[in-house]
């Protein structure tokens, strides 16, 4: 995969950093920057001090703007070229990103004294329309709680962002004023604060933007290109314990910055999918930074830093790099005490860390019209996992193909259930030669044979989010890979329904729902819908809540010893020729369910039980090493299961585990509100040492044997 570049041959995010000056002159906690060729330099390098422990590690940027250099000097060398796309007819973007308090709005909104990016860029845009005979109008909005409101509307008006049948964004609601001269933009960008309504009591944190339009002049009006100034919410460890917001608050503002660096990280990566509905946010600016559209991503560093700038660098660096996965990452080194430092953040971070469930989480789709009328791909959420490389890497194939057949017996189940007539005839392609492993089955109408539906289902080796630091070995809790995204589906229905509401509600995990023409549902598995208006923590929280969907561990861990007695079983079977443990294997299992009186439960233990295809290596080699593979996945297994089980347990239940008490219960629920536990070391944050950890699981597990 190689970094996306426009035709002017510039990378489509390029990223630099400002410095903001210190407040501390004799601060020993001083970053520094090192340009090889000096202004010239195509890319610098910015480390820390020797007071921290991550002093030997630099990262690397496009560039970077220090003290000394004005913001005039960040306008002639970064935007002017962006003004120019923008009067081609493109979008442009500036984006300011980084900790608390590191100079984000200074730069972009300025003051009295110096004037900040958007007022000096409306200057330049301001006399180029007037050589060129365009015209200049302004938005000016706010993204808070995923919501986006209208900021030159005395009543803060709420816009809504809709999706056309081209998947065009309309931002429904969003005043756009027309500019004349530079002091009419000031009074109108400066008088904001003291004629609005707060949009809550108390004050939430939020992004906000300036978007300026650019239209042809009057013989031919049109629009011409967008530069959209984004001045985003500052980030900050949600553990922090003199924070004025509530941690859930600060997580949920985290996440929307997590989430537009994914899709930048994206957009530098080339990669196939952009995840843009990850947020508000970043849905709403799709159109703006999407195709060869180029972004400017700030990265505000003051001079003294502190752990939350390191880490924004850290994550803005990755996004310069892009497709580099060869770079070093500087938390795994083991330096001193940069591990434990980095470890330590990371472990709070993690626990902020964009839910992935809810990061991933789709809108409900509906499919209409007449059975023959549908053709639907469904891609699971790969791509979407797949942008959380910014945040780690992980290969565990065989956990995501062990997820893939899963996923495949779940959507089959529910195909199974809905489409009585059907036959589903399964097929596993071939594993990508990336990372993905693709499989397709395809549903027929016994009667008509025509070909109805086409599902695809595509997993992502990589992980499920990570903070720099993260154990690469972590275990992918099952819920991450069920994930479905229903990109396609959601055209789908568009083109029967016009433009639609991006938001009206969310469903996670892998889904398949249709109604009748009365609009009742008659088919639905494994569909979890959130409306609008609840926000994504809500929504995970909601969804672990849910104890229905949790069977009780120990019905669980029993499902665990009856599969493992099974491969057991497989194991002495392994002289088996191979074609009668290929997934096919599966199709067979299920034609014969058709015929007796076998039952989901049942089926899904079929599905279990089938060796994996993605394993030939288990075929002819000693037992001994079959039986090690099948081991290592069963304890994966196990362990998966009782992380889901404490991400989904009521409290009571969670009681009945050894070594949670009262206490520990509450401080569980508390926790996974926040970030669900993903690996069996976060259990660590409820106060349990390594040994504890091991011990609990060791008795857990071993009591099914009792
Ligand atoms: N380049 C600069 N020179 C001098 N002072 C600066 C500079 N940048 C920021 N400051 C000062 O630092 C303080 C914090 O800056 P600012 O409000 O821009 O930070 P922010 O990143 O927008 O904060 P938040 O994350 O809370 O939105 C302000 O008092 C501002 O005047």
């Amino acid at each position: 995969m190689e970094t996306k570049m426009t035709s002017h041959g510039r990378k489509v995010v390029r990223v630099v950093a400002r410095v903001k000056p210190s407040t501390d002159l004799v601060s020993t906690r001083s970053i520094s920057v090192h340009k090889p060729m000096g202004e010239d330099s195509e890319t610098v390098s910015i480390s820390f001090g020797a007071q921290f422990a991550g002093s030997k590690d630099s990262y690397k940027l496009d560039y970077c703007y220090e003290e000394n250099q004005t913001t005039g000097s960040i306008l002639t060398k970064e935007i002017k070229p962006l003004i120019s796309t923008v009067f081609e007819g493109k979008d442009a973007n500036v984006i300011a990103h980084g900790a608390r308090s590191g100079g984000k709005t200074h730069l972009i909104q300025g003051n009295e004294r110096e004037l900040g990016l958007t007022v000096l860029t409306m200057s330049e845009m301001l006399s180029m329309a007037e050589e060129r005979g365009g015209s200049v109008s302004v938005s000016v909005y706010e993204v808070s709680q995923e919501t986006v409101y209208d900021l030159l509307d005395q009543e803060k008006r709420v816009v809504a962002v809709l999706e056309g049948a081209q998947g065009k964004i309309q931002l429904k609601g969003l005043s756009q004023v027309p500019v004349k001269s530079l002091s009419e933009f000031q009074n109108l960008y400066f008088g904001l604060k003291k004629s609005q309504k707060l949009t809550s009591d108390p004050p939430v944190r939020s992004h906000k933007g300036v978007m300026i339009h650019v239209t042809t002049g009057n013989a031919n009006p049109g629009s011409l290109g967008r530069m959209n100034f984004l001045d985003m919410a500052g980030y900050e460890d949600s553990r922090k314990q003199n924070s004025a917001l509530a941690p859930l608050e600060i997580a949920r503002i985290n996440k929307s910055i997590y989430a537009l660096q994914n899709v930048m990280y994206a957009l530098n990566a080339n990669e196939s999918h952009v995840p843009y509905r990850e947020s508000k946010l970043t849905r709403m600016l799709k159109d703006c930074l999407k195709g060869c559209n180029r972004t400017l991503l700030i990265t505000c560093l003051p001079r003294e830093f502190s752990q939350d700038s390191f880490y924004m660098l850290n994550l803005a660096s990755r996004i310069c790099l892009g497709s580099n996965r060869a770079m070093t990452n500087p938390t795994k080194k083991k330096i001193n005490g940069l591990e434990r430092s980095i470890s330590l953040s990371s472990a709070a971070q993690r626990r902020q860390t964009p839910l992935t469930v809810s990061a991933t989480s789709r809108k409900q789709t509906v499919l209409r019209g007449s059975v023959t009328e549908r053709k639907t791909k469904i891609n699971t959420a790969a791509s979407a996992i797949k942008a959380r490389k910014l945040f780690g890497e992980a290969n565990d194939s065989v956990k995501c193909k062990n997820s893939s057949k899963k996923m495949e017996g779940k959507a089959r189940m529910a195909l199974k259930n809905g489409i009585s007539t059907s036959k589903v005839v399964l097929s596993v392609q071939a594993s990508s030669p990336k990372e993905e492993i693709c499989s397709s089955f395809t549903v027929t109408d016994s009667q008509s044979s025509l070909v109805e539906e086409e599902y695809s289902l595509a997993f992502s080796s990589s992980a499920v989010a990570m903070e720099p630091g993260y154990s690469t070995n972590a275990s992918l809790s099952s819920e991450a890979v069920y994930i479905t995204d229903k990109e396609t589906p959601r055209k789908h229905e568009e083109i029967f329904s016009g433009a639609t509401h991006c938001d009206d509600a969310f469903a996670d995990k892998a889904q398949i729902v249709e109604r009748d023409e009365n609009n009742s549902v008659i088919e639905e598995d494994l569909t979890l819908v959130i409306n609008e208006g609840e926000n994504l923590d809500k929504e995970n929280n909601s969804l672990l809540a849910n104890e229905t969907a949790s069977p009780p561990l120990s019905m669980r861990l029993q499902e665990l010893s009856n599969n493992l007695k099974s491969i057991c079983k497989i194991s002495n079977q392994l002289s088996v020729p191979e074609k009668y443990q290929s997934p096919l294997t599966i199709l067979q299992a299920e034609e014969a369910s058709e015929h007796s009186d076998i039952t989901t439960e049942a089926a899904v233990n079929v599905e279990l039980r089938t060796p994996e295809r993605t394993m030939p290596s288990n075929i002819g080699c000693s037992p001994w090493k079959a039986y090690s593979a099948h081991s290592s996945k069963l304890k994966n297994s196990a362990v998966g299961e009782y992380l889901k089980f404490i991400n989904t347990a009521g409290k009571e239940d969670l009681k009945k585990l050894k070594g949670i008490g009262d206490k520990r219960a509450a401080y569980i629920v508390e926790l996974r509100e926040e970030s669900p536990f993903k690996t069996v070391d976060d259990l660590k944050s409820i106060g349990l040492s390594a040994k504890q950890v091991k011990g609990l699981l060791k008795k857990e597990i071993g009591e099914i044997f009792e």
